[in-house]
């Protein structure tokens, strides 16, 4: 048994551009085949992008995408063996691998485990499958498995390396959250370590909507030790040479999977044995793992990216207030899509300050963007006066305040719809909780950038950006000053909500533990504080179901991750 070289083709597909997808594909498998790679794995729906959603109750999708399959069969030479995913028609709809060699499709193995937790939907579309196929190259044994497969100590992934199986290649589209990467590589180690086997595994990369998909493919090896790790947030080749003997020795010393049965015998697909030249061995490649903050600055980046570059669009705007929500929103849409293609408003009003106005102007120039200023003053006059006698006699309030933020959105709409541009909306997840925004007003836009990044994370997100420049891009007086709305004088967010060192633990343990009042308390938090924030969050579903798409970071983001209803009595009780 020598050396078997895998290539993990860590390629950003489209949902939807079955032929798009078929192209990278095949490209990947010639920059496979010229580095030497015997074995090549996809991402999990590949040829169909991930998460396809309803698009796979439509006959015609699925259609294209079993032709999509066979088209890209129909390149792969001899000596190279695929595993990709497509969607599979047999009596009923499966998420599949197929193993793909020499222009045919060998076999197609149908995904057991199909998650149907947080932000996955897996059991509306399709039917689990039974096998655990393992391919048989070059006197070695792989096993084959599709994503949620690997994450459970069962399943096909188990009975492949109790028959033999000395490589467990798994296909995934496993998308991103804060420090998941570091949790998915314990796991994968312990399923290596645990079963005597190499894991192969590799993830898909791109942004989806809301998701990203992190790439961050890896390989480890028989004892569980990380050999090799693909980039995070860019498509890459990850090539690996694997030793199946290893395997073999880590089994004959630790020979604890001896004493376990498979539940099933696993069947072989055999690919036929090809001689090919000796090669130099390759060096594995471990990419670097970012810090927190680093990773979400990536995963913000890309998300709006493909947002943009998968939907059509190229420009966008946003209102730049010199405070740091519009700052990192502008810094991340830079990064994005280049200074040439953002466009920042400057909307000053009586209550905006020098101060705010020279650091919006500052961030602008640092970050080579054009701006333009229209003070919104002339429309709250007409509003004002307009509303007159149906306001008569009746004191200034929110509903003032929220005129103002309408402006804005109004004012940014219209250049959206002149322009072209899309309106990036700026309000962390600590304000989506609680739902400080004006419906319509600041909230208005096409893609919301930080929706689930929480006010702390932001500034730290927002050094990270001036880190990574080099230099102080967003002014230290954006990332100093206290955070206000500037709709009356004198405003402070914290005039409406505890400090954000105080709100943001109460948020996240109510928001994404689903901790109670009590429990939240205990953990040393005032309980009015507590009941209030609860009360806000949960009075704002109706808010944020009308706001704008952006990028889930954290564990449980609003949207597909946490589903409430609006209409909702449930109080929890006094203990
Ligand atoms: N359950 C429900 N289902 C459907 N609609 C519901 C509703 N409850 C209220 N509504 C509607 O929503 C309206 C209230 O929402 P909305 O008009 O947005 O206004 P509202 O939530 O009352 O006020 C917005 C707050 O956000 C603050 N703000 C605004 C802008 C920017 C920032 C910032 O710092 O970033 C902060 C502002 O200072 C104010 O305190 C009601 O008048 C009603 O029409
Ligand atoms: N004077 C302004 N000029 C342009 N846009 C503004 C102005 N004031 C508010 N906005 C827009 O409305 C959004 C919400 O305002 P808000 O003041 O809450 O946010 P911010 O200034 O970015 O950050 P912070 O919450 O720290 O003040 C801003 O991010 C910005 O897009
Ligand atoms: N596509 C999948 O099966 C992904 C499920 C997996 N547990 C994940 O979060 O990454």
């Amino acid at each position: 048994m020598g050396a078997m070289r895998v290539a993990l083709a860590q390629i950003n597909t489209t949902v939807g551009d079955v032929w798009g997808n078929v192209e990278k594909m095949t490209g990947a498998v010639g920059r496979a085949v010229d580095a030497g790679a015997e074995l090549v794995a996809f991402p999990e729906l590949t040829v169909t992008g991930y998460p396809p959603e309803d698009l796979l109750m439509r006959p015609s999708f699925i259609q294209e995408n079993l032709e999509g399959l066979e088209t890209f069969a129909r390149t792969v030479p001899e000596g190279i063996t695929c595993a990709a995913g497509f969607v599979d028609l047999n009596g009923d709809l499966f998420n599949s691998c197929a193993v793909v060699s020499g222009g045919e499709i060998l076999h197609r193995y149908h995904k057991r485990y199909l998650p149907n937790y947080g932000v996955f939907d897996e059991n509306r579309y399709f039917r689990e499958g039974s096998g655990a196929p393992m391919i048989r190259t070059g006197g070695a044994l792989v096993g084959i498995s599709v994503c949620e497969d690997i994450w459970y100590p069962g399943g096909p992934a188990r009975e492949q390396a109790l028959a033999g199986a000395s490589v467990l290649l798994n296909i995934s589209a496993s998308p991103y959250h804060r420090q998941k990467g570091a949790f998915r590589e314990r796991m994968l180690g312990v399923r290596a370590s645990d079963y005597g086997c190499y894991v192969v595994f590799c993830n898909l990369v791109g942004g989806q909507d809301e998701l990203v998909f992190d790439g961050h493919s890896v390989v480890f090896d028989p004892e569980g030790r990380l050999v090799a790790r693909a980039k995070q947030f860019e498509e890459d080749l990850l090539v690996a040479d694997l030793h199946p003997s290893e395997s073999l020795i880590q089994r004959l010393h630790d020979p604890r999977p001896r004493k376990e049965n498979p539940e099933r015998e696993p069947e072989i697909v055999s690919v036929p044995d090809h001689h090919s030249a000796a090669k130099d061995a390759v060096q594995p490649r471990v990419e670097p793992y970012p810090s927190e903050e680093g990773e979400v600055l990536e995963a913000l980046v890309l998300g709006l990216r493909d947002y943009f570059q998968k939907n059509g669009f190229s420009r966008a705007v946003l209102g730049l207030s010199g405070g740091i929500d519009s700052s990192l929103a502008a810094a991340v849409a830079v990064r994005a899509l280049g200074p040439q293609n953002v466009t920042g408003v400057l909307m000053p009003s009586r209550y905006t300050s020098d101060l705010s106005n020279t650091d919006a102007v500052a961030l602008a120039k640092n970050f080579g963007i054009d701006t333009q200023t229209i003070p919104i003053g002339p429309a709250f006059d007409a509003y004002g006066e307009m509303m007159r006698d149906a306001f008569k006699g009746l004191p200034e309030d929110v509903t003032e305040e929220n005129l103002q933020s309408r402006i804005r959105g109004n004012i940014l709409m219209a250049l959206s719809n002149k322009f072209g541009w899309i309106v990036l909306s700026t309000g962390n997840k600590s304000e989506m909780s609680v739902g400080y925004s004006t419906l319509y007003g600041d909230s208005a836009g096409g893609f919301a950038v930080i929706k689930d990044v929480p006010k702390n994370l932001v500034y730290r997100v927002s050094h990270e950006v001036n880190r990574v420049e080099g230099r102080e891009m967003i002014p230290n007086s954006v990332l100093d000053k206290e955070p206000s709305a500037e709709l009356r004088e004198d405003q402070r967010d914290t005039d409406s909500l505890p400090p954000y060192d105080v709100l943001d633990p109460i948020l996240e343990a109510y928001i994404e533990e689903d901790k109670g009042i009590s429990e939240i308390v205990a953990s040393g938090y005032d309980e009015d504080d507590v009941r209030r924030i609860v009360g806000l969050v949960d009075r704002a579903e109706y808010k944020r179901r009308q706001a704008p798409t952006g990028i889930k970071v954290t564990g449980r983001a609003f949207g597909r991750d946490r589903r409430m209803p609006i209409t909702n009595r449930y109080k929890e009780r006094k203990s």
